[in-house]
This record gives structure tokens, sequence and C-alpha cells, in this order.
């Protein structure tokens, strides 16, 4: 596992006492956290002994490596070395953190509990791949500093009822409330959007690019992509009116982006190809949601990219958690060109937030975009799809100069829901 990778939206921290587990079996509860929308687990069992730590320990470590979420043991680093999980979290009166790392390897994740800025800082200058911090809420005077990655929760998953419904829960409130992050990143950045698209959207997608905040360029000579690639931007490659030279710049330019380390976007219009986030395919689909959800995780699993297929409601997965967003306007699927240019808007959240969680951004690109739609679709100068678009692109550029100024109340309209997955 690279755990350059780890999502740490929903950390689950295992709590075996009566008062919180009740009867119920671990391991089942774990199971059906995970199958919810937990991104990462912690077992943590301070009464046990080693033997039955260890038994516990192989067993959620089979069920969390089914899901392809990562397992951490607490404060126990022998049982981590000795059932081979993907990591330890150790707290301030624990085992050192180098002693810790020397019996670990580098590869492995270390996170420690910080309830001081020293210790946070020590922590940091040790080396430790994340900080737990203690209960941290913000108030109106002391927003934090840094945005948080995650929510670390107990009794919430393991108290619950139904474990899955309440991790599903949670896994859309972190996603939701992560999404002015991205917005700002994009803010903050003003991305290269490098288009390689279609004849037909040129323009629409370069006003798109630029109401979200994002840098826009329209470069289809992929001699240029490798300068282009290093800026740190994204790559939307869009197939709909493509050629056989065009194919032949789509896949040097996008060499050029994976030498660099960009993200690419691409967009298959209507295609069935190997994708690194992919779009269309539903559009006239008549798969249940079910089925898209199944076939986007899917698809994300065997290419490695965060998927997102289009239409009313939008399916997007990382290949570990499926979530559907229900926002939007008709009028969306009345104008030429909107699914190309969500592809644009995807591009600037993914290089805004490169090296956090593509899963977050593309969500982010999503509700802002849909949600543009239907503050555009309710204005008293929108009679039709033809003044839809300039409405459409000026609400684009006001969500972002609201959530620039602090502003994020249009996030309450946010319809974003995690979807559970069979596992195939
Ligand atoms: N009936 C609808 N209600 C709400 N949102 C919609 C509707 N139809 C499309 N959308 C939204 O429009 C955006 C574009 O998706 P769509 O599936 O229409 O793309 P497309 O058909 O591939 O577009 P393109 O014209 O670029 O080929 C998405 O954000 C999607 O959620
Ligand atoms: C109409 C059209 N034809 C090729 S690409 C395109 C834009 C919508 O996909």
């Amino acid at each position: 596992m690279d755990k350059s990778k780890v999502d740490y939206s929903v950390y689950l921290v295992t709590d075996s006492t009566p008062a919180i587990l009740g009867t119920k079996d671990l391991v089942r509860v774990v199971e059906a956290a995970v199958r919810g929308g937990v991104s990462i687990v912690q077992y943590r069992d301070k009464h046990s002994d080693r033997q039955t730590a260890v038994q516990t320990a192989r067993k959620l470590l089979e069920v969390t490596r089914r899901f392809g979420v990562p397992l951490l043991v607490n404060d126990r680093v022998d049982v981590a070395v000795e059932v081979g999980c993907e990591g330890v979290h150790i707290g301030q009166d624990d085992m050192a953190y180098e002693e810790a790392r020397k019996l670990l390897g580098p590869d492995k994740i270390i996170g420690v509990t910080a309830s001081s800025v020293d210790e946070a800082l020590a922590a940091c200058k040790a080396g430790a791949d994340y900080l737990g911090l203690g209960t941290v809420y913000a108030t109106p005077t002391a927003a934090p500093q840094k945005s948080l990655d995650g929510i670390a929760v107990v009794s919430a998953l393991v108290a619950a009822d139904d474990p899955a419904a309440a991790a599903r829960d949670l896994l859309a409130k972190v996603v939701t409330g992560r999404v002015p992050d991205v917005l700002r990143a994009v803010a903050e950045t003003t991305p290269l959007s490098h288009n390689m698209t279609n004849l037909v959207v040129q323009n629409f997608a370069a006003n798109v690019a630029l109401a979200v905040g994002a840098s826009p360029i329209m470069a289809n000579y992929a001699e240029e992509a490798a300068d282009l690639a290093k800026l740190g931007g994204a790559l939307v490659i869009n197939m709909g009116t493509v050629t056989p030279d065009g194919l032949k710049n789509h896949i040097q330019a996008i060499q050029a982006y994976n030498a660099a380390g960009g993200p690419v976007v691409l967009d298959p219009v209507g295609n069935t190809s190997s994708s690194i986030v992919q779009r269309g395919v539903d559009s006239s689909s008549t798969l249940s949601i079910p089925q898209r959800a199944a076939l986007a995780k899917s698809v994300s699993r065997s290419t490695g990219a965060v998927v997102v297929l289009t239409g009313k409601t939008d399916i997007v997965s990382d290949g570990v958690r499926t979530l559907r967003i229900d926002n939007g306007h008709e009028y969306l699927g009345r104008v030429t060109g909107t699914g190309c240019t969500l592809g644009t808007t995807l591009s600037a959240m993914v290089a805004a937030f490169r090296g956090k969680s593509p899963l977050v951004a593309a969500v982010a690109g999503l509700v802002m975009y849909e949600i543009a739609a239907e503050r555009a679709s309710v204005r008293d100068d929108v009679r039709g799809p033809g003044t839809f678009v300039p409405a459409f692109l000026d609400e684009l550029s006001a969500l972002r100069e609201e959530t620039v100024r602090g502003d994020v109340k249009w996030l309450a309209g946010a319809k974003v829901e995690a979807v559970e997955v069979e596992e195939e």
C-alpha cells in the first residue's frame, strides 16, 4: 500500500469495551463500517492478552485487505509487526517514534497523538505520517489554520445499531465538508487547465475554467505538453472530435503528464476505452444506480483512477469509496458540452488538490458545477438553455468568490451520499 495515498477521511478507532461495543462482534462491526465508507481502521485494544490481540488483528486485517483500506494497531507495535498490517498509532506514553520506525521499516504508517503544539512539531520533525489531535472543534473565533484530513470516531460507529449506515453518513459529511478546501486551493493556486478537447467546446471550456478559478490553455500540439506538464496543472483529454493525428498527440501528452506526475482527466465522450477519469458512458444508458455504482467502482479498481459517471445522478468512485451526487438541473442536459466542461472543471480541482484526495477533488468539482446550474436555472433572466449558459458561468464564478470569502452557505444544498457497492 502506498502510504502517501492513504485517505484519512473517516478513521475508525475500535473499542472492545462492553459499554461501547455491547455484545456485538467487533470484526463484524468493522466489516459493516468499512463497507459503509470507513477509509482507515485503527485496532485499539488495551486489555486483551497478546495472543488474543494478534488473533483479532489478523481477522480485522482479512476484512480491511478485502476492502482495500489500511489497518493500524494502537500502541502494540509488536502485534502490528507480527500480523504485517499497514502500521501503528502511538501516543506520547507509548513506544518512541524512532524505535517504532526501526521495527516497522520506512514503508509502514506511523501516526502519533499530539496534545500540544510542541508535541505536534516534535512528531512532524521525527517523521510521523499523520497526527492524531485530541477533541478538535472549530469555533467562530478560532477556525483551524490547517484544514483536517478526516475525523477519527469511536462510538459513533462501534456503538451504532447500523455501523454501515453510520459510516456512509459520516463519509458523505466529511467529503462534503472538504469541498471548500478544494475550491480555495483552486483560488489560491490558479492551476493550469491544459485542454486537448473537441472542436465544439473550446471556447465554452476555457470560460468555465476561468469561472472556477483555473488558468486555461487549449493546446492540441503534444510537443508543448512536456513543458506545460511542469507547470503544476492538469491535462484534459477529451476525445469528442478526435482524429488519428489527434490520438497520437493525446498519447504523447498523457505520457508527458505521467512523467511529470501531473493529473490527467480522460473524457472518452461515449467511448468505453480504459480511462483515468471517465464520464459519459451512462448518458443514454439504462443501468440502475447500483449497477452504475458497481461499474464505476470496478473501472476504478482496474485502472487505479477515480471514475465519474455523469447523468441526472452522478457517481464517483475511487475503487474503495463510491458516492452519488444528485444536484444539477436538466438544462445541463440541453446544452452541448456540459459534460466536456465538467471535465475541465475536474481538471482544475485535481490539479489544485494534487497529492491529496482526487475523490474529494472530483466531488468538489461536481458539487460546485451542479449547484451553479441549479442557481442559474432559477434566475429571472434565464428563460431557456440559451440564457442559461451565461448565467451558469456567472454562478460558477459567484460560488468561487463566496467560498473564498468564507461564505459557504451554498454548500447546504449539496446532495452527496455514500453508496454501498457489493463486493465482486
Ligand atoms: N437531467 C439532469 N438533471 C440534473 N443534472 C444533469 C441532468 N443531465 C445532466 N446533468 C448534469 O450535467 C453534467 C453533464 O453531464 P451529462 O451526462 O449531460 O454529460 P454529457 O451528456 O456527456 O455532455 P456533453 O454534451 O458534454 O457530451 C453533469 O454534471 C450532470 O450531473
Ligand atoms: C456535439 C459534439 N460532437 C462531438 S463532441 C461534442 C460535444 C459534446 O460532447
